[in-house]
């Protein structure tokens, strides 16, 4: 029977006896570390016979499973400073890292040394650890050894993407991350894979939700339980998502079997609030789009989400495209010594770079006949059947402009604010599947949905920040593929003439001379400021904040 079939003072027996075999449990580790350095030592002769080695192997039993999840960042150094000599017989050992069971493989510990460090160089992969693990990245799927159905999902890939080779170890080691990598780079898998794996490695089921993703819209979530739920339904871990706008029921009814949740802030919240989410066994939580759920419309929300959690021993996890100096001291509040990951040169705003960025300087009563325009290049001869994303800024004028594109004899799908979840839902699909080839949006198709095949971006009205503009663009050339994003930028957004500039130089795109018209200063953001405009509200509940979209 779950915790939540259970009668209160039965809860709080169980709750307690969690917390008593916790307590045991590091009770054990601090012996075990103090006999530590002894059994280091006599691990390290054990080392040198491989008949022993093997024998040993053949004997593990839970025991040895468990030391070597304990063993101290010394022996993590040690085999680092092997690692960095040369590959000896010796080194290729598998090498545990911190508390949860990580063990480098040997396949991986006998890489040269030289193609890491190209791999590092060439991906520009950089990585903060304060704790100095230096685990090596994971250059193949066979480097590694995950459950059986994460094997099988995986395997459809060639080779893991840069912040999946990157964040894997720091992960599985029980480190708190923080990984930036570029649009489309793989990072639902890169957070995802992780959490699975941990919940099919430990006698996790019987504690309720463990794993928590944050995202910031309800297409994202439902899109990232779609990707989760490949793994969890093979691994018999039970997977669900809550998101506003839908009825609450069935919601409620598989919080009370899930294990891993996927949610939007305000209908977690509410579950929160009456009692049908309970998250105090939450030890990994994930925030996805984190630059966006630490805005301002977001923070309180969030603050009280991450207070539901477990406090200690709580893994936490902030992934994004864009890393704001903004936001990164609110971040440091919520996490312990995290290791930061960042793959291309991401301390500044970037772009993918295999997105093919256009700039137009226009007056602002021409946009809608240019978008006639460009819908007539984008979508012509042999591009007929492109994908084409349409991204307007406020919910009114997304309406006006899906009406005027209508009256000229597209057909043209539509999400924003204004419109029911279901329809907002059939949009989606229908884009997704091809059924409709155009589809008008406001910021809420900006961040993290992976549409196949969207050929071309087209930014009919410039986001509130730029950061915004990076996201909206990044939903072109996914995966490795290439992508063009028209953008047509007026005046009024002359302020953000500086920061865009420096975008644009960053990918090596052209700048278009009316735009350095406007300058090249950058205005400060302010956090308040910050963010993409939109904010799911659930319609049905009074508005407690002001939403312009
Ligand atoms: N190892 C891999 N090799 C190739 N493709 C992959 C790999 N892992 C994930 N993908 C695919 O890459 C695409 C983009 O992944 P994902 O949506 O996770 O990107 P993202 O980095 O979260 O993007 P965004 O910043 O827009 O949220 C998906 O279609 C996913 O299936």
């Amino acid at each position: 029977m779950s915790i939540y079939g259970m009668k209160n003072s039965e809860q709080l027996k169980a709750i307690k006896s969690v917390t008593m075999s916790k307590e045991q449990l590091e009770e054990r580790k601090r012996k075990h570390d103090e006999v530590d350095l002894a059994s280091q030592k006599k691990l390290k002769k054990d080392k040198k016979n491989k008949k022993d080695k093997k024998e040993r192997k053949d004997k593990k039993d839970k025991k040895e499973k468990k030391d070597k999840h304990e063993k101290s960042h010394a022996d993590i150094k040690t085999q680092k400073a092997e690692n960095d000599s040369s590959v000896t017989e010796s080194s290729v050992e598998e090498t545990p890292a911190q508390d949860s069971g990580y063990v480098q493989s040997q396949k991986l510990n006998q890489v040269a040394q030289s193609e890491v460090d190209e791999f590092f160089k060439e991906n520009e992969v950089s990585v903060e650890d304060p704790s100095n693990l230096a685990l090596r990245p994971l250059l193949a799927f066979d480097q590694i050894s995950l459950s059986p159905e994460i094997q099988e999902e995986i395997s459809k890939f060639s080779k893991p993407t840069p912040i999946q080779a990157v964040a894997w170890p720091y992960l599985l080691s029980g480190k708190d991350v923080v990984g930036v990598a570029e649009t489309g780079s793989g990072k639902t898998f890169a957070f995802g894979v992780p959490a699975i794996h941990k919940l099919r490695t430990t006698d996790s089921l019987k504690k309720g939700i463990q794993v928590l993703v944050i995202s910031p819209t309800r297409e994202l979530a439902s899109q990232t339980y779609d990707n989760l739920i490949l793994i969890t339904k093979k691994a018999g871990v039970h997977c669900c998502c809550v998101y506003g706008g839908v009825p609450k029921d069935d919601q409620r009814a598989q919080l009370r079997k899930a294990q891993v949740v996927v949610a939007t802030p305000g209908r977690l919240l509410d579950l929160i609030d009456e009692g049908s989410a309970r998250l105090s066994n939450v030890d990994y939580l994930v925030l996805d789009e984190a630059d966006r759920m630490l805005e301002k419309g977001f923070e309180e929300d969030i603050k009280r989400i991450i207070g539901s959690t477990k406090s200690n021993g709580r893994q936490t996890l902030m992934f994004t495209a864009t890393w704001p100096k903004e936001v990164r001291e609110l971040a440091s509040t919520f996490m312990k010594d995290p290791v930061k990951v960042s793959i291309g040169n991401r301390d500044e705003l970037s772009a993918n770079k295999r997105i093919t960025q256009i700039v137009e300087v226009i007056d602002p009563f021409k946009k809608e006949r240019k978008l006639l325009e460009l819908l007539k290049k984008y979508q012509s001869g042999a591009r007929k059947d492109d994908k084409v994303l349409i991204f307007a800024l406020y919910k009114k004028e997304a309406a006006r402009v899906e009406r005027n594109l209508q009256y000229n004899g597209y057909k043209v799908a539509a999400i924003h604010g204004d419109l029911s979840q279901q329809q907002r839902t059939q949009a989606l699909g229908e884009f997704k599947t091809g059924e409709s080839n155009l589809l008008l949006a406001t910021d809420v198709a900006a961040r993290g949905l992976d549409i196949p095949n969207v050929k071309t971006v087209i930014n009919l009205t410039f986001p509130l920040t730029v950061e915004d503009y990076v996201h909206r663009i990044g939903r072109t050339g996914r995966a490795g593929l290439t992508g063009t994003a028209h953008t047509l930028f007026t005046e009024q957004e002359k302020h953000l003439a500086g920061a865009l500039v420096n975008v644009l130089n960053g990918a090596g795109q052209p700048v278009p001379e009316d735009l350095k018209k406007f300058g090249t200063h950058t205005k400060k953001k302010e956090h308040s400021a910050y963010g993409a405009f939109y904010k799911d509200v659930d319609t049905t509940k009074k508005p407690k904040k002001i939403t312009f979209d």
